[in-house]
C-alpha cells in the first residue's frame, strides 16, 4: 500500500499557474548527457553488433532523416528506398553517401515487393506522417515485413489488430527514447501496483512540440493514462498544447536553437484539498534520442524474428504465436 504523508507545508498550485512564465519547465541540461540508467545502455552510436538491411520509410521528413543517419553510422544496410506521400516527386534524399529514392504512393507496393525479394531479411522503420499509420502498417502486414512503427497517431488498435490478423511482426511505440520509455514503463508498474492511490487528483499537463507537429503527443496519452489508472482525474480537451514558437521560446524556455525540434512534457498532480502536488516532467532537444532507440528497437526486433524463424525450424510443433506485438519494454527484454 502507497502511504501518502502529508507535506510540512502547504504547496503553491502548479507552477504555468504559480508564475507567468512555465520556470518548473525547465530547458534539458543536454540530450546527450541523458540521465544515467544502469539497466539501459547509453544512446551512443557503437555498432548494432548485428548488420541487416534496413528500409527507413519518412526520409523526406525529420525523423526519418535522423533514423537512417544513426542506421548506417551503426553499420547497418540503409535500402537506398523510401516512400512519400507525393506523386511524381521524382526526388532523391542523400544520407552519408548513399542516394536514397524516393517513391510515390502508387509504386510503393511494387517497390517494396522488389526490395523484400532482394533483402528478404530488410526491417522496415517508419516515421511518416498519423494519417499513414495505418495504410503503411495494412502494406507491411500485407506484404510480411516486419515492422518498427515510431509514427504516433492514427487508429492504435486498429494498428494492433492489422499486426495480429496477419501474424506479421511488429514493434509499436509512441516513444523510442529509452530513457523516456523506462520512465513509462515506471510508470505503467506503479500504476498497476498502486491502483487508485491518487484518487481524486486532478491532472494538468502541458506539451510543447515543434510548430510542424501534426497530432497530440503520443507518449503524453500514454501516461496520462497511467495517471488515469492511479485515479487521477483528467480532461484530454484540457491538455495544454504548445506549437507557437514564440511561446516555446519565452513561456516554456526551449532553446531557440531547438525551437523546430523538441519535446517538453510537464505533468502536475494536485489533491483535492490543494495540500499536496507532484509533478513530473521530461524534456528532449533534438531527435537523436528517438533515432538511437529506433535503430535500438529494429535490431531488437531483427534477432527476434530471427530467433522466432529458428525457433520454427527447430520445433516441429511450434506453440508460441509468431506474432509479436512489442511495445514500450523492448530494451528491457
Ligand atoms: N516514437 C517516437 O519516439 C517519435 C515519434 N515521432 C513521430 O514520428 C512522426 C514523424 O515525425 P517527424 O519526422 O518529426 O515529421 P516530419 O513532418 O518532419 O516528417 C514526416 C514525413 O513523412 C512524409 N509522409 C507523410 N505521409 C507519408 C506516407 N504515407 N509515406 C511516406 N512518407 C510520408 C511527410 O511528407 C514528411 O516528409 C510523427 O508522427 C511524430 O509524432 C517523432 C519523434 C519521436
Ligand atoms: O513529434 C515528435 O517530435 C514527437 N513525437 C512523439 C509523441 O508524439 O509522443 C514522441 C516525442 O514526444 C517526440
Amino acid at each position: 500500500m502507497l502511504s501518502l504523508r502529508a507535506p510540512p507545508r502547504t504547496l503553491s498550485p502548479s507552477p504555468w499557474r504559480r508564475r507567468g512564465r512555465l520556470d518548473g519547465f525547465a530547458a534539458p541540461r543536454c540530450v546527450s548527457a541523458a540521465p544515467p540508467a544502469t539497466t539501459l545502455e547509453t544512446a551512443t552510436a557503437r555498432p548494432a553488433g548485428v548488420s541487416f538491411p534496413i528500409l527507413v520509410n519518412g526520409c523526406t521528413g525529420k525523423m526519418g532523416v535522423s533514423v537512417a543517419e544513426a542506421a548506417t553510422s551503426r553499420g547497418l544496410h540503409l535500402v537506398p528506398v523510401s516512400f512519400s506521400s507525393r506523386e511524381n516527386l521524382d526526388k532523391t534524399i542523400q544520407i552519408g553517401d548513399i542516394d536514397v529514392e524516393i517513391y510515390g504512393p502508387s509504386a510503393r507496393e511494387d517497390v517494396l515487393s522488389s526490395v523484400i525479394d532482394e533483402f528478404p531479411d530488410v526491417i522496415v522503420v517508419d516515421y511518416t506522417a498519423p494519417n499513414s499509420v495505418n495504410s503503411n502498417a495494412e502494406l507491411y502486414c500485407k506484404l510480411g515485413v516486419p515492422f518498427v512503427m515510431g509514427t504516433t497517431g492514427g487508429d492504435q488498435q486498429l494498428l494492433y489488430k492489422s499486426v495480429q490478423d496477419s501474424n506479421n511482426y511488429a514493434l509499436i511505440s509512441p516513444q523510442m527514447g529509452k530513457q523516456v520509455v523506462a520512465f513509462l514503463a515506471a510508470m505503467e508498474t506503479i500504476a498497476e501496483q498502486f491502483p487508485g492511490a491518487f484518487s481524486g487528483y486532478r491532472l494538468e499537463v502541458l506539451e510543447s512540440h515543434q510548430a510542424g507537429k501534426l497530432d497530440t503527443s503520443g507518449t503524453a496519452k500514454a501516461v496520462i493514462a497511467c495517471f488515469e489508472k492511479l485515479g487521477a482525474v483528467f480532461d484530454m480537451d484540457r491538455m495544454v498544447k504548445i506549437r507557437d514558437p514564440e511561446q516555446q521560446l519565452y513561456m516554456v524556455g526551449v532553446p531557440e536553437e531547438h525551437i523546430e525540434g523538441h519535446a517538453f512534457h510537464l505533468y502536475h498532480l494536485t489533491s483535492p484539498d490543494d495540500s499536496v502536488s507532484f509533478e513530473f516532467q521530461h524534456n528532449v532537444c533534438g531527435r537523436s534520442i528517438y533515432a538511437e532507440g529506433s535503430v535500438d528497437a529494429a535490431v531488437f526486433l531483427y534477432k527476434k524474428v530471427c530467433l522466432c524463424l529458428l525457433r520454427t525450424i527447430v520445433v516441429t510443433r511450434f506453440t508460441c504465436s509468431s506474432c509479436f506485438l512489442l511495445s514500450y519494454y523492448f530494451f528491457l527484454i
